[in-house]
């Protein structure tokens, strides 16, 4: 009996999980969850250790004294006060044995109750700090994605990891405890009964494995729901899904992919059905054998008649605790195999940890791209190949092209978010690959096209919570250059206001008011290298002409690469580099790119002017824009 999902690794590990391979791993990760524990409360894991410990050994003593109990009362074969007053020592001990486990299962499930929702923060920490320790190339890579969604369910899990410990750890104590009583009996009944456990136990490993892999199986459609319910009730989709009427083709694809995940699901749970019920039957006909064996062993005398109480209490009680070994023993494998994916993906950083040079830059003061390459992952042609450019910093370097020729994806690569498959960028003569991540980011601002509207308060929204040590007075000077000052302006509570309408005492800005507040963080941070993307696709004529007026002096110590279809907007640049699928075809200074009848430069600008009749003659004035003048503002 196999259930058969094919495609994904992990699914090929998942059928490789026997039952030896179980028993191996448990140890391992009930040490895990210990550990993790300890570092979040170590008090309170020591606390329930100790309590689960004592809580055995009351449970021995209790099944010890039992005999003592029943003893009196068999020996005579008369129930009074007598016999009560003889049994009096040993049933004390039963009932305070009874009545301290009570109070000592409280404080284990407070205490357990009290570290597992701080286990599953430190593991979604933990996932959180390793997610943005990857290279932003993993975003490309669809394995990234899956790696992640189990990892995630690894967290999920993770708050049932020490109560299924919890559990176990209870079960192996009533285990031992009632191991000894019953073998204080008579020997052979403790080997029996572990006989007699097994085929339940081989039977809830191999149904927790086909759980298991249903779970990865479904993984794919699971992050499609969640997409789904994200476009379907969020804000930003809100206005389309309504003027769109997409409202029915979406919700009948949710139902579609929920339809796929629940036929998944019961092909695995009526295969988990299957295998419990046969374990369960085997199991059965295994006690019967053991309970057989133990009346035999009366009738000949083996053991007493009072013996036969405990062993009866004993049994029961060995063969709930092997249950619950088993039962959660299965529970906490499965958990563990989430719990793996976890532990990997924070490990590699679900493969993609980035893993640069330690050189730290101090630029950078000129930034070059020699014969780089670069593909995505999947893509049937690179989307740059053998582009070279170069930027000093005071220079303005504006890459120009149709839609998909790589300027965006060239402007990654200057600014070492990407790492070229061929050929070498280099900040200062080293090469990108050799630079610390982290430092070199420090050292880049970036205005992307999808910029991201923070729902933190415009301060924070400028600063992206670093603020410099001139404080606001540099916030401020920041969005004046970037005219959102006037957004500042009217807003509740000036740089204080949270630009999150979404919360209390939050307010909305227009797409135009976002975009200033995104080009202000970039000209706030203290950065060697400015990069531009679309920066004024949203901006309305006066704002647009404040930026590109300023832009000239944010320049001037910085290196700066702009990329925009507004060919108007690119007179200012030193240079400009013209792409088309992923080569440079054409680069030279605004002037003599219009120059070029024949070029693609040429072409789109006189597409983009041909509406507004506006074609200006090369040679007239308006061609002759120098750079750095700024004739055009
Ligand atoms: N994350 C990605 N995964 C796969 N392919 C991508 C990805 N991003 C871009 N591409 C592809 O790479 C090529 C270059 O894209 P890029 O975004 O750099 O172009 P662009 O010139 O900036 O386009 P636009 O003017 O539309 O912004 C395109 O063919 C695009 O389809």
């Amino acid at each position: 009996m196999k259930f058969v999902a094919q495609g994904d690794r992990r699914i090929e590990v998942g059928n490789a999980i026997t039952t030896r391979s179980m028993a191996r791993r448990l140890p391992q990760l009930m040490r895990r969850a210990l550990a993790l524990g300890w570092q979040v409360d170590r008090r309170s894991v020591i606390a329930l250790l100790a309590c689960e410990a004592a809580s055995g050994v009351l449970e021995a003593l209790g099944l010890l004294a039992t005999t003592g109990v029943i003893k009196p009362v068999i020996a005579s074969g008369d129930f009074s006060a007598n016999q009560l007053l003889d049994a009096a020592p040993s049933l004390t001990v039963v009932v305070g044995a009874i009545g301290l486990r009570a109070l000592l299962g409280i404080a284990s499930a407070a205490l357990s109750a009290r570290l597992a929702p701080r286990i599953s923060r430190e593991a979604e920490l933990k996932l959180l700090d390793a997610a943005t320790h990857a290279e932003l190339a993993a975003y490309d890579n669809p394995g990234y994605n899956d790696r992640w969604d189990a990892a995630d369910r690894g967290v999920d899990v993770s708050r049932e990891l020490l109560t299924q410990c919890q559990y176990i750890l209870a079960a192996v104590a009533s285990l031992i405890a009632s191991s000894c009583a019953l073998t204080a009996v008579h020997p052979i009944l403790l080997p029996l009964l572990i006989l007699a456990a097994l085929p339940k136990g081989l039977a809830s490993v191999r149904a927790a494995r086909v759980t298991y892999i249903a779970s990865l199986t479904t993984a794919k459609d699971r992050r499609l729901l969640g997409m789904l319910r994200w476009y379907l009730v969020d804000k930003q989709t809100a206005a389309q899904i309504r003027s769109g009427t997409m409202a029915h083709f979406l919700i009948s694809k949710y139902r579609a992919t929920g339809d796929q995940i629940d036929k998944t699901t019961d092909q695995a749970t009526l295969r988990s059905a299957k295998i419990s019920l046969l374990g369960g039957a085997a199991g059965g006909f295994a006690s019967a054998v053991v309970w057989a064996a133990l009346g035999a062993l009366v009738v000949a005398g083996h053991i007493s008649v009072a013996a036969l109480g405990t062993a009866f209490l004993a049994l029961s009680r060995v063969s709930t605790s092997l249950d619950g070994i088993i039962g959660y023993g299965a529970q906490l494998f499965r958990t563990g195999m989430y719990l793996d994916d976890w532990a990997d993906f924070i490990d590699e950083a679900g493969g993609h940890r980035i893993n640069r040079g330690p050189e730290v830059p101090t630029g950078p003061e000129i930034v070059s791209a020699d014969s780089i390459t670069f593909r995505y992952p999947n893509a049937d042609r690179p989307a740059l190949d053998g582009v070279s450019v170069a930027v000093r910093r005071g220079e303005i370097l504006a890459l120009v092209g149709e839609n998909g020729s790589g300027k965006t994806t060239l402007s990654k690569l200057l600014s070492t978010l990407y790492l070229p498959d061929d050929g070498t960028i280099t900040w200062d003569g080293t090469d990108t690959r050799n630079i610390d991540a982290s430092a070199a980011w420090s050292r880049i601002a970036v205005v992307p096209q999808d910029f991201a509207c923070w729902p933190l308060s415009a301060r924070e929204n400028i600063t992206l919570g670093q603020p410099t040590p001139e404080g606001d007075e540099a916030v401020l000077a920041a969005a004046r250059a970037a005219g959102a000052d006037e957004v500042v302006e009217e807003l509740r509570s000036g740089l204080n206001t949270l630009l999150a309408k979404e919360w209390w005492g939050g307010q909305e800005l227009s797409g135009g008011q976002w975009q200033r507040m995104a080009i202000a963080r970039a000209f706030h941070r203290p950065a060697g290298l400015l990069v531009l993307d679309e920066p004024t696709a949203a901006l309305d004529p006066r704002a647009e002409h404040r930026i590109f007026a300023g832009l000239r002096r944010h320049a001037a110590d910085r290196a700066v690469v702009l990329v925009t279809h507004r060919l108007t907007n690119v007179a200012i640049a030193d240079r400009i580099v013209v792409l088309n699928k992923g080569r440079v075809i054409q680069h030279g200074s605004f002037a003599e790119l219009l120059a070029d009848r024949s070029g693609l430069f040429r072409e789109l600008w006189d597409l983009q002017n041909e509406r507004t009749g506006q074609v200006p003659a090369p040679g007239s004035s308006n061609h002759g824009v120098a750079p750095n003048q700024h004739a055009l503002f």
